[in-house]
C-alpha cells in the first residue's frame, strides 16, 4: 500500500472521528443557515456513526447564522456585534442540528468551550468526560466556541484549531475538515489557476504553497486550516481537507480532497495538553547540562541543574523551561511550588530530605518543543 492510500485507508477506517463543519459550508449572508445541506452532513455523519464509529462534530456557523435575523447585511467586525449574533445563532444553529439529527431518532448535546476552559486541566478533563459520556450515550456533540463569552484575548482563534484541540481531547483517530473548497491548492483558488494538491507527506510538500484568506463568513480561510491540519498530522492525527459538498464520500471512503499524513509517533492527550492546551504558570531557567539531559537524552528535569526559577507557581502547573540563553526548549508539569524550588535549586537530589527526593519534571510530563 502507498503512503497516498495508507493515510486515506486510516481516516476511512478511523473508529473515532472529529468533523469540523465551516460557516461556508452552512450559511449564507442573505438567508442564514442552510437547511437542506446542515441535513445532508447529518446524513452523512449518521451514516458513518452506523458503520461503527463515533463523530464529535465542530460546528461553526452561529454568527453567519445569526446575522440575517438581526437584519444585519454582512459579517460584523467588533467584537460586541459579533457576540450577539453568535447568540441569536448558535441558538438556530444547535435548534437544526437536533431537528436534523431527530430523523433518525439520534440525540444531539451542545458543547461550547472557551480556550481557558482546556487551559486548565480541571476543565479540561470535565470537557473530556462530558464528551465521552455524550459517545457512551450514543448522543452527537455539537462543538462550538463558546462565542458570546470568549473574549479577544481568550479565543481559540478559529474552528479548525478548536476542532485539532477537541481531536486530541476525545483522542480521534481522524480529523475531517469540511469547507467551500474541495482541498488545499497551491494558491488562492478564487484567483485561477491553482492545483489541488491530494497529499501532504512532509512539509516540503507545502513548499511554495499560498494560504489566502477566506470568505465573507469563514473566519481564519486556508492559512488557519493549514495550521490546525498540521497541529493535529504533527502530533498523530490523520486529517482530510474536504469539501462539504463532498461530506458523503469524505466520511466512507475519504477519497475526495487533501489527506495530511500523520507522524507515526502519536502525542499522547496528555502530552498534547501541556504542549498546546495549558497556559504557562512559570519559567525554570535551566543551565546548559540539564538542557542537554532534558532535550538529547530525555532524562526528567532535577533540581540541581535549574539556576532560576520565575512566576508563582504550584505543583502539577505547566511550566516552560528555558535554556542558558533564555530560550524555551520544552514544557512540562512540575512536581514542586515555586517556593519549595527556591530550596532546591542546584542542589543534587542526595543533598535533600527524603520527601524531596523526585523529578522537578518527570520525562513523562514533559514535551520537548
Ligand atoms: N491555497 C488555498 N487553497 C484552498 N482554498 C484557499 C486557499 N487560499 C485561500 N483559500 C480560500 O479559503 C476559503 C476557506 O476558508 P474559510 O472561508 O475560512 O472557510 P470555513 O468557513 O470553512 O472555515 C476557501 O473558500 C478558499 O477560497
Ligand atoms: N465560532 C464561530 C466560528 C469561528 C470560525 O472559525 O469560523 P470558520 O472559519 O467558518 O470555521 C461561529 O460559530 O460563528
Amino acid at each position: 500500500m502507498t503512503a497516498v492510500s495508507s493515510t486515506r485507508a486510516q481516516i476511512a477506517t478511523a473508529r473515532s472521528v472529529v468533523v469540523k463543519i465551516g460557516s461556508s459550508a452552512l450559511t449564507s449572508l442573505e438567508t442564514g443557515l442552510d437547511r437542506g445541506k446542515l441535513d445532508a452532513l447529518a446524513d452523512a455523519i449518521e451514516s458513518r456513526m452506523r458503520a461503527g464509529s463515533d463523530v464529535v462534530v465542530v460546528s461553526s456557523g452561529a454568527v453567519g447564522a445569526g446575522i440575517a435575523p438581526l437584519g444585519l447585511s454582512k459579517r460584523p467586525r467588533d467584537l460586541a456585534t459579533k457576540q450577539a449574533a453568535a447568540s441569536v445563532g448558535q441558538l438556530a444553529l444547535a435548534h437544526a442540528w437536533g431537528t436534523s439529527f431527530a430523523r433518525y431518532g439520534r440525540t444531539v448535546g451542545q458543547v461550547l468551550l472557551t480556550a481557558d476552559d482546556i487551559a486548565r486541566r480541571t476543565q479540561y478533563r470535565n470537557a473530556q468526560r462530558t464528551l465521552d459520556r455524550l459517545r457512551a450515550l450514543h448522543a452527537v456533540a455539537i462543538v462550538n466556541e463558546n462565542d458570546t463569552v470568549a473574549t479577544a484575548e481568550l479565543r481559540f482563534g478559529d474552528n479548525d484549531r478548536l476542532a485539532a484541540m477537541v481531536a486530541h481531547l476525545v483522542s480521534a483517530d481522524a480529523l475531517v475538515l469540511l469547507s467551500d473548497v474541495d482541498g488545499l491548492y497551491d494558491g488562492d483558488p478564487r484567483k485561477g489557476g491553482a492545483t489541488l494538491i491530494p497529499e501532504v507527506t512532509s512539509p516540503e510538500d507545502l513548499d511554495g504553497v499560498v494560504a489566502g484568506s477566506g470568505g465573507a463568513l469563514g473566519t481564519g480561510g486556508m492559512a488557519s486550516k493549514l495550521s490546525a491540519a498540521r497541529l493535529a498530522a504533527d502530533s498523530g492525527v490523520p486529517v482530510l481537507l474536504a469539501a462539504a459538498s463532498d461530506a458523503a464520500e469524505a466520511l466512507s471512503g475519504a477519497g475526495v480532497g487533501t489527506a495530511f499524513a500523520a507522524r507515526p509517533a502519536r502525542l499522547s492527550a496528555r502530552k498534547f495538553w501541556v504542549r498546546h492546551a495549558a497556559d504557562t504558570q512559570g519559567v525554570l531557567h535551566l543551565d546548559a547540562g540539564a538542557v542537554r539531559a532534558v532535550v538529547d537524552r530525555r532524562r526528567s528535569l532535577l533540581p540541581a541543574g535549574i539556576t532560576a526559577v520565575t512566576g508563582r507557581f504550584y505543583g502539577g502547573d505547566v511550566v516552560s523551561l528555558t535554556g542558558p540563553d533564555g530560550v524555551p526548549v520544552a514544557r512540562g508539569v512540575v512536581a514542586f511550588d515555586a517556593a519549595e524550588l527556591d530550596e532546591m535549586l542546584g542542589r543534587s537530589t542526595m543533598e535533600l530530605p527524603s520527601e524531596l527526593q523526585r523529578p522537578v519534571v518527570h520525562a513523562d510530563d514533559l514535551v520537548r518543543l
